[in-house]
């Protein structure tokens, strides 16, 4: 039953699912991002906008540690998922991974057939116990991708011999197969064209019913269209974050309108 007694904060630190504080990330001299706080809602989209090379990927690399794969980038601070900190020495990087899921700009699948690409976190990881389990999840996955019904007579055909859109949601049924509890989007459609971006941007409304979704994009349209909150970063500083709406129609910096109105950016 709801406690009437709870003060409103509690409620919303309920919610948080990634919480930086004092993020910084550099690039051997370059200071790339600059004491970032910000907490990360569940279930929800969050949309990273803002000129180029302001961060925007760089910060969420900083929520699955894939910037640890960078020999010159280092990642200072605090980030905490569910509470916990993703740098303790207890967390292995390639758990985190599939516990936070990517899917990059161009579509990447392996060089494997559409089943094997899905199967493969879930084999790695060790979630299923026999081939049944393993095809249920892989069904379950290509079906939560909006893939099935394009791919189920063809599970053994290569993953590549796919069109660019449908390649993008192998890739999200790839990273939705390993059960992740928030999925990291950059650029996701930036290579795909209105119809293959609409089946996504569609895909991602459905998928904040189960987890997280964060996702950098150049188009202040699709931020508006498929998120509930909005970063803005302007040289490696988080100017402003808040509710979509209310970044896009009443932004409180000036750096934030400008960019947003297509003065600057
Ligand atoms: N691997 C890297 N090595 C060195 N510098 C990098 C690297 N990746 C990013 N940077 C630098 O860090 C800064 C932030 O880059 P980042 O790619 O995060 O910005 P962005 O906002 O995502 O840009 P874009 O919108 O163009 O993709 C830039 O100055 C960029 O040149």
């Amino acid at each position: 039953m709801y406690d009437v007694t709870k003060p409103e904060h509690d409620v919303d630190q309920a919610d948080t699912k990634i919480s930086a504080r004092g993020v910084q990330v550099y690039y051997g001299d370059t200071h790339a991002i600059k004491d970032v706080n910000v907490d990360i809602a569940d279930k929800t989209v969050t949309s990273f906008i803002g000129p180029s090379g302001c961060g925007k990927s760089t910060f969420l690399r900083c929520i699955n540690r894939m910037n640890d794969t960078i020999d010159i980038c280092r990642v200072e601070g605090e980030i905490r998922i569910d509470g916990q900190d993703i740098h303790a020495p207890s967390v292995d990087p390639v758990q985190l991974r599939a516990k936070v899921g990517m899917v990059f700009q161009k579509p990447n699948p392996f060089p494997k057939s559409i089943y094997d690409n899905v199967a493969y976190g879930p084999k790695i990881h060790g979630m299923t116990r026999n081939k049944a389990e393993l095809d249920e999840l892989v069904e379950t996955a290509l079906r939560g991708a909006g893939l099935w019904g394009e791919v189920k007579d063809r599970l053994d055909t290569p993953g590549t011999g796919l069109s660019g859109g449908q390649q993008q949601r192998l890739c999200i049924a790839r990273a939705v197969a390993t059960q992740p509890e928030v999925l990291l989007m950059d650029e996701p459609c930036s290579a795909l064209d209105p119809i293959a971006t609409a089946q996504v941007e569609d895909l991602i409304d459905g998928l904040k019913q189960q987890f997280s979704v964060v996702i950098v994009t150049h188009s202040m349209q699709q931020a508006a269209r498929i998120s509930q909150k909005t970063a803005f970063f302007h040289l490696g500083n988080l100017v402003e974050y808040g509710d979509t709406d209310v970044i896009f129609t009443n932004p409180q910096d000036e750096r934030t309108e400008n960019y947003i109105t297509g003065r600057t950016g």
